[in-house]
């Protein structure tokens, strides 16, 4: 963030819901978190300005708006000391697949940035048909969902396997209709749908057509529609006019006291006020698919995103089961694990696959 952005900043009245302020490198580690939680209202008193509202993470040790690739050698080392923290989930594999003898693991995964690389253009978020194949080969094995900010139909029309579930929205709608024998939900399309957040949808047109409005002036600048939330992108606006991004999105929440926001990788995120996130709904697959016995059940939940991070808390709290960060960079984060890309993302996927084949012959498998 230059000094122009950072010193020129009006205090923005965002709402007041703390998110993380930026960590020094000491108290970096992937399974003791100590962030400092501010209040977002002074979010642009912090030293890095607007990266308190504007970064893939403000949790990052050394936060830079160009931290979504790979940066000189001192970062490749603090890389590499972080791994220590937060080990690779391809070094651990056998670790990981020791803690999931004699269970049932439960794969819970995270769309952008997880199956899909992060792009420009929101619209092209495509992922690769191998990356496919080998979700659709871990699903064989494993109950599988997809878990994204996305509208659950946008998720489902990139993901395109019939064979998982899809919670959309970040979690606030969830279609329970991946095949799972011990799941016993009746065949009704209505039973398996949940939407925590449906009085909410008339109050999001109304926000996305007034974000749209407020935001059209700014070039580069994307709103989303995901239907239980709002994505205003600024990853296309100059970086000078970022601020302006937060400011006309702030203004634009004053008359909507019943939606809060939420960052993400270059993203700004408007939703209901509501308790519900990302962890609350693996919360609610694991009850709801009859996967929520912690003897018998290894849930494992892959993201990059700090809206993962709810997901991560969860398992972490019960106990239970690995949150996995994809990351090319240190964050603070609840998460076990660590895998640095979609790559890496798909080489776990298939090992796992693997692990299982030659357990146990795929026609023998009980999902
Ligand atoms: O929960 P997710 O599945 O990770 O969705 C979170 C947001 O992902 C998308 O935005 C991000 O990916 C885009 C495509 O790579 C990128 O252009 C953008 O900068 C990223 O923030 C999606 O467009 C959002 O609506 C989701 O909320």
């Amino acid at each position: 963030m230059s000094d122009h952005v950072a010193k020129s900043q009006p205090v923005l009245a965002l709402p007041s819901n703390p998110i993380p302020s930026s960590v020094t490198p000491k108290s970096l580690s992937c399974s003791s978190p100590s962030v400092t939680y501010i209040s977002r209202r002074t979010l642009v008193e912090v030293a890095d300005g607007l990266l308190g509202v504007m970064t893939p993470s403000p949790t990052h040790m050394k936060p830079s708006v160009n931290s979504d690739s790979d940066g000189p050698s001192d970062e490749v080392s603090a890389y590499k000391a972080w791994l220590a923290t937060c080990p690779s989930a391809l070094s651990s594999f056998n670790q990981i697949i020791g803690s999931a003898q004699g269970k049932k693991i439960a794969l819970f995964l995270d769309y952008d940035g997880t199956l899909s690389p992060i792009v420009n253009d929101p619209d092209k978020a495509f992922m690769s048909p191998e990356m496919r194949a080998a979700v659709k080969n871990v699903a064989k094995f494993f109950p599988t969902a997809i878990v994204s900010g996305r509208s659950r139909d946008k998720v489902f029309e990139f993901v395109n396997l019939k064979e998982l579930c899809y919670a959309g929205s970040h979690g606030m709608d969830i279609m329970l209709s991946c095949a799972d024998s011990e799941s016993k939900i009746e065949d009704d399309k209505e039973a398996k749908l949940f939407q925590p957040a449906s009085e909410f949808l008339p109050m999001i047109i109304e926000a996305y057509n007034s974000l749209v409005e407020a935001t059209r002036s700014i070039r580069g600048a994307n709103v989303e529609n995901n239907k239980f939330c709002v994505s205003v992108h600024y990853r296309n606006v100059d970086k000078q006019d970022w601020n302006s991004v937060a400011q006309l999105v702030n203004d634009v929440l004053k008359s909507f006291p019943r939606l809060k926001l939420t960052t993400g990788r270059k993203v700004l995120e408007v939703r209901p006020v509501i308790d519900w996130d990302k962890g609350k709904a693996v919360e609610f697959l694991l009850q709801s698919l009859r996967l929520d016995d912690i003897g018998s059940v290894l849930p494992i939940y892959i993201g990059d995103d700090r809206t993962d991070e709810d997901a991560f808390k969860v398992l972490r709290q019960r106990n239970s089961g690995y949150g996995i960060l994809v990351s090319q960079v240190p964050k603070e984060t609840e998460a076990f694990y660590s895998l640095r890309n979609p790559s890496q993302v798909k080489e776990f996927l298939d090992s796992l696959v693997r692990w299982k084949e030659q357990a146990q012959p795929v026609h023998d498998q009980e999902r």
